[in-house]
Formats: C-alpha cells, sequence, structure tokens
C-alpha cells in the first residue's frame, strides 16, 4: 500500500481550505467604497491617535446589537447605518465596530462584509429626500402580502399539528396553499386578459436566497456551503441561539428550490420525513432541527457540520481509500444503517456526497430519508432529485419503491470505494451492469465471509441481497477475527 503521511492533517488541510475563518490577524482598515473584501484589507492608512466620534460608534453599536438578537431586519440596520458612515470617519468606524464583533462575538466575516458593502452602497447613494421613500420598504407590496399570506397558512399548521390529528392538520397546510395558488392562478390570468404582463407562477427572481437574508427573522444566512439537487445549503447564524448564548450559533440551512412552493404535496411529504429523521438520534446521522418556510421560501435546519463531505475528499485523496480512517467510515455506516434500518428508516440515497467526514474523525450521514419521499408514487411530479444511478439498484432504477435492501446494495458499491477507490461496476447503474452482465471486482483483502456478504449485497436479484443492513453486518462479521474488530483482519494482512 502507498504511504501515507499524516492523513488525517491533510484531510483537515482539505477542510479548511475554502471555509472564511475569522481573522486573526491585525485589525482591519477602512478602504474606499467598492475595494476588495473585508479581511483582505490593511490598515496601514489609519492614523495614530485617530478616533471616531463616541456617538456615531455608540449609535452603530446598538444597531447592530438589535440586529444581531432579531430585533432589527437586515435592510433596515443598512439603511439605519448608511447616513453614519457618510464621512470617512463614520466608515471606519463601523469598520473598527464589525470587526470587534467578528473578533470578540464571533459575527461571521461574510455577513460584516454584506453589511458594510450594503451600508456603504446606500451611504454612497444621495440622500433620500422624501419621509415616505425613507420608509418605504425596498420590496414590492403583492410580493409581501404574499409572503405574508404563505407564512399565515404555516403558522396556522404549525399550531393545529401540535394539538390533533397528524393526517387532518397536513390536508390542512395542502389544501390552503392549493387554494392559495388557485387565486394567484385566477389574479395573474385577470391580469394577463386586462393587458398586464404575466409575471412568473413560482419562482420570482426578488425572492432568490442570497447571503445576509433573513429567514423568520432568525436565520441570517452568511455564505454558501454547496449546491445539490434540491436546492442550496447555506451556514446561517441562528439568533436565538446567539442570544442564548450558544457555543455554537451557527446552522446548516437547506434552501430548497423555489419550484417546492407549487407542490404542497412534495412540502407535506419532506415536512414529514424530517421530522421521522428528527426522531433517528443517532450521533452518525446528522440531526435536523426543524422544516419550516418564510414566504416562497421552504428549507431544512440542520446541525452545521465542520469537515470535508467525502466526495470531496475521494477527489482530492485518492489515498485515502484503503486507509485505517476509510475503514472506520466503512464501519460506522454499517453500523448507522443497521440502527436506522431497525427503526425501520431508509436512506434510498446513499452515495459519497451523502457522507461526510468531520474534522474530529467522526462519519456523519446527511439527507437521510429525503429521497425515500420521491419513490413514493403520490410524488411523482415532485422537485426531488431522488437517487444516484450508479449507487442505486436494479430495481431502483427501474422506479420500484425504496427499501432497506436499496441502501445494502449503495452500501455493498462504497465498501469497494472506500477499500479500492473503483466502484464496483464502473459507476454503471444497477440497470446497466445488470445488462451488461458484469460481476463486481474482487476484494482480496477481505476474509471470505466478509467478501460472500458483499458480493451479496451487489446482487442484482433483490433477493440475494441481505435483507437490511442488520443482516448485511451480521454476514460481514461472522468470522472471529472480524466480530472483535471490524477491520482488525486489515492490519493483520497488511504487516503480515
Ligand atoms: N449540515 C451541513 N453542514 C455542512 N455542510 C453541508 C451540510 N449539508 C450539506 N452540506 C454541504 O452542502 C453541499 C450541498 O449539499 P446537498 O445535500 O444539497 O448536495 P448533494 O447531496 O450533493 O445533492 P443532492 O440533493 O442532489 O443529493 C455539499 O457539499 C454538502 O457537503
Amino acid at each position: 500500500m502507498a504511504s501515507r503521511t499524516n492523513p488525517a492533517e491533510r484531510r483537515d488541510a482539505i477542510a479548511r481550505q475554502p471555509r472564511a475563518r475569522l481573522p486573526t490577524g491585525p485589525k482591519l482598515q477602512h478602504i474606499p467604497r467598492g475595494a476588495g473584501p473585508l479581511r483582505s484589507r490593511l490598515r496601514d492608512s489609519r492614523q495614530a491617535g485617530m478616533d471616531h466620534d463616541r456617538d456615531t460608534a455608540h449609535q452603530m453599536g446598538q444597531l447592530l446589537n438589535r440586529f444581531v438578537v432579531g430585533k432589527l431586519p437586515f435592510p433596515e440596520l443598512t439603511r439605519a447605518l448608511a447616513p453614519l458612515c457618510r464621512t470617512a470617519e463614520g466608515a471606519d468606524a463601523l469598520d473598527d465596530l464589525l470587526q470587534r464583533w467578528i473578533d470578540v462575538q464571533g459575527l461571521g466575516v461574510s455577513l460584516a462584509e454584506g453589511i458594510r458593502s450594503e451600508t456603504l452602497t446606500l451611504a454612497a447613494a444621495p440622500p433620500v429626500e422624501t419621509p415616505a421613500s425613507r420608509s418605504a420598504p425596498p420590496r414590492n407590496l403583492p410580493g409581501m402580502v404574499e409572503d405574508a399570506v404563505l407564512s399565515s397558512f404555516v403558522d396556522r399548521f404549525k399550531k393545529e399539528r401540535s394539538g390533533g390529528n397528524p393526517a387532518a392538520k397536513h390536508d390542512t397546510l395542502g389544501s390552503a396553499l392549493s387554494a392559495y395558488e388557485g387565486l394567484r392562478l385566477r389574479r395573474y390570468a385577470r391580469e394577463t386578459t386586462e393587458g398586464a404582463v404575466r409575471p412568473p407562477l413560482q419562482t420570482k427572481p426578488e425572492a432568490e436566497a442570497q447571503k445576509g437574508m433573513v429567514l423568520r427573522d432568525r436565520f441570517i444566512l452568511e455564505n454558501e456551503l454547496g449546491r445539490g439537487g434540491m436546492g442550496i445549503v447555506y451556514r446561517a447564524i441562528d439568533r436565538r441561539r446567539l442570544e442564548a448564548g450558544a457555543r455554537q450559533p451557527y446552522v446548516a440551512i437547506k434552501m430548497l428550490n423555489l419550484s417546492f412552493a407549487s407542490h404542497p404535496d412534495a412540502l407535506r411529504a419532506l415536512e414529514a420525513e424530517t421530522r421521522r429523521t428528527q426522531d433517528l438520534a443517532d450521533p452518525r446521522i446528522t440531526t435536523v432541527y426543524d422544516f419550516d418556510r418564510d414566504g416562497t421560501h421552504a428549507f431544512i435546519v440542520m446541525e452545521l457540520l465542520e469537515g470535508v463531505g467525502l466526495d470531496r475528499l475521494l477527489r482530492e485523496e485518492p489515498t485515502f481509500c484503503g486507509s485505517e480512517d476509510a475503514q472506520r467510515v466503512l464501519r460506522d455506516l454499517m453500523e448507522a444503517l443497521a440502527f436506522t434500518h431497525s427503526r425501520g428508516a431508509i436512506h434510498a440515497d446513499l452515495k459519497p456526497g451523502n457522507l461526510f467526514l468531520c474534522a474530529d474523525g467522526r462519519l456523519k450521514v446527511l439527507d437521510f430519508g429525503i429521497s425515500a419521499v420521491a419513490g413514493q408514487n403520490a410524488l411523482e411530479e415532485a422537485p426531488i432529485s431522488g437517487l444516484t444511478p450508479s449507487y442505486a439498484c436494479p430495481e431502483r432504477n427501474e422506479g420500484g419503491p425504496p427499501s432497506a435492501s436499496d441502501d445494502v446494495y449503495a452500501l455493498g458499491c462504497l465498501v469497494h470505494l472506500l477499500l479500492t477507490g473503483r466502484h464496483p461496476y464502473d459507476r454503471m447503474s444497477g440497470s446497466e451492469a445488470k445488462a451488461a452482465g458484469i460481476a463486481p471486482y474482487e476484494l482480496p483483502m477481505l476474509p471470505p465471509a466478509a467478501r460472500r456478504a458483499v458480493n451479496a449485497a451487489l446482487s442484482f436479484d433483490e433477493a440475494q441481497r441481505p435483507a437490511d443492513a442488520g443482516a448485511f453486518l451480521a454476514a460481514f462479521t461472522a468470522e472471529p477475527e472480524n466480530r472483535n474488530s471490524l477491520f482488525s483482519f486489515w492490519s493483520a494482512r497488511k504487516n503480515g
């Protein structure tokens, strides 16, 4: 096996690369409007002894404080800060204040940048003259009404859900959303016949999620972590946690594609699924805190993971495959799946992209059960990506409902990938591999029982596969050398 020096360190380095870290270096200086990112600026133009107007700084501090505790929305914060930043001293004071919040309060750099750039842009604009326009919200009225109506549906739904029959409650939300969608359609139809331009029904460009956006007056989107088939994942500050003095005020928010807003069935099923995931209290399963809506935005709030996705890790560090860390990932995955299958929960889209290696070496499984929703007949039109063909068994490729045995097939693929770096069927989908009549590669490093278990897991015939991950784990660890320590045979063979 290729020699590897400190894989954990290299992994940590990969995990660290793209992440915005809070600056620990020297303080930042004021630079002219429109110049580069906050953290990259130097302070060499700051005059020694230069002091900001104390009142201005105090006023700014109060505004920022109210924003962070959720009493002042982002647009109002920047509108209130802008007049204070029309002079170079004012802009300097804002920089100092933001820097202090970054250093002392843990305010995210990108959020600080967002506040700064929006404030300075507003400050550069000609002063607004009329009181009416000063207080006017930036958004159009129909959009606000729509957001308010949709929010009220969800609020009512949540209230009802907390005391009654779950089926009836879901129906309430579904029918309310459908009725509202119908009303919108009729309104647009009327406007069109009256000669007005028909706006798009599902997506409003101004409603796209972006950093700095505040959801439910609580979650502030800080920066994008990545994109998937269902939407965009953001790192966000949870003001409630911040107010409560939580050590970790950050969460991850998956903003679902805007098209979800017009699929009440999909939303309902997804919400039910995320609630089920909340019951899977297992440290290896990513914790889902909530499913919520704000206006046309539907989103899932999860624990924020620090580390690296396995898909990226395998791309950037191929020598990870076969390492003892990779074996540990496999063991954790097998045990996590055995646990969830024993609770009747299936994943239905296991793949490297849904496995996350935390900075402390722990495995976390993402998106549990979400893809299973896509398999339900009622959701044929749902905007959910569903499954990943090269990790899906033939019957699932052919549209069959998800089952624990699908996860076992994907697990077989992941054993190959993590031990050898190769997909057992050269990334073909289950159906393609079956049609081609090929067999999986051999895994000579495994003891015979474990090898048989993996081959059975990769069978194209569902009846030949272990029924669930518990059965797979039992077969995989059938030999005594495996049973004590799942992969002790590996180091024994390496050293032998
Ligand atoms: N809770 C989280 N904490 C930190 N990063 C996350 C979290 N959830 C997802 N991510 C990251 O966000 C990115 C997008 O995740 P997402 O689950 O949407 O993508 P995916 O699984 O590749 O897509 P698909 O929905 O098509 O399966 C990935 O890089 C993932 O590692």
